[in-house]
């Protein structure tokens, strides 16, 4: 690896005028004595999706998990997360209700074995949703929002574990967004896909971005290039570079990012 000067940092300053729905403020994590995250400062527009990109062991989960803490337990998190005027990292924050406003995907799809239907109809009713016909609403609206409707209307009592991978992860889309979240966090939801339920997947959440806040990590520069409007590159717990995807694609400041966009890494 080659010894980068890890000082070297170009963050776009977005115009003041820019609805911010999170922002983290010099977010520090660390795993034990493993200072995972560096000083991570960076501004979420409403409306948009930011790409996380970087090695592997850059940070990227380690930042995404956190900002819906996902990291309490494992790790100390130092900072602000600031989701509109409340500071995420706050003892006084209700995790489990912060966590329908700040809806998460994981890598590998994880539906309840349960029906497709009752995969969305058993939060709500753990939320304390009792109305049949709300509930009945809720799940066809986020199916439907998550692009699976079409595919799963005439059998929603099938197991959503019989459903393929990419299915399965869109099922998961719907979970999430039957809760009325404002951001959707996605850490590489379409790494165990096919190209073609990935490529699905992308438009789901090209649709998404008009009602959400979607921040995704992944390990794919081609997606990050089709899919997002900002991506920051991660490197050894730093954020390097945040800016346009447009200009970290073709014409990235730093010399790191350059390298790593054209494969010259290491
Ligand atoms: N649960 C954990 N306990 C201890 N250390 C961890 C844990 N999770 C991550 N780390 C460490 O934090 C650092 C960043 O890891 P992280 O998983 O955030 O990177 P990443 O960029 O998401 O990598 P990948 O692309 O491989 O998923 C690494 O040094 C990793 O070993």
């Amino acid at each position: 690896m080659k010894n980068y000067d890890l000082t070297e940092q170009s963050i776009l300053k977005l115009p003041a005028d820019t609805e911010i729905v999170v922002e983290t403020k010099d977010l520090q994590v660390f795993y034990g004595t493993n200072h995972a995250m560096h000083d991570a400062s960076l501004q979420f527009p409403r409306y948009s999706i930011t790409a996380l990109i970087g090695a592997s062991g850059s940070g990227k989960s380690t930042y995404l998990r956190s900002i819906n803490r996902m990291n309490d337990g494992i790790a100390r998190v130092e900072g602000q997360i600031m989701y509109r005027d409340l500071n995420l990292n706050s003892k006084d924050v209700d995790v489990y209700q912060m966590r329908r406003r700040i809806g998460m995907v994981f890598q590998r799809p994880n539906p309840f074995a349960k029906s497709i239907y009752e995969n969305i109809a058993f939060p709500l009713r753990e939320m304390g949703i009792k109305n049949k016909q709300e509930i009945r609403a809720t799940v066809e609206k986020s199916l439907k929002q998550a692009a699976l409707w079409d595919e799963v209307k005439d059998d929603l009592k099938r197991s959503a574990l019989s459903l393929s991978g990419g299915q399965q992860q869109r099922l998961c889309i719907a979970r999430a967004l039957a809760m009325s979240p404002d951001i959707l966090l996605l850490d590489e939801p379409a790494s165990a896909l096919d190209p073609i339920s990935s490529a699905k997947l992308e438009l789901t959440l090209q649709e998404l971005k008009k009602d959400y806040t979607i921040i995704i990590v992944t390990h794919s520069m081609q997606q990050a290039s089709r899919l997002s409007d900002y991506t920051a590159f991660f490197h050894m717990g730093h954020v390097i570079e945040f800016d346009r995807t447009q200009k970290i694609f073709t014409n990235p400041t730093t010399r790191i990012t350059e390298d790593y966009i054209s494969g010259n890494f290491g």
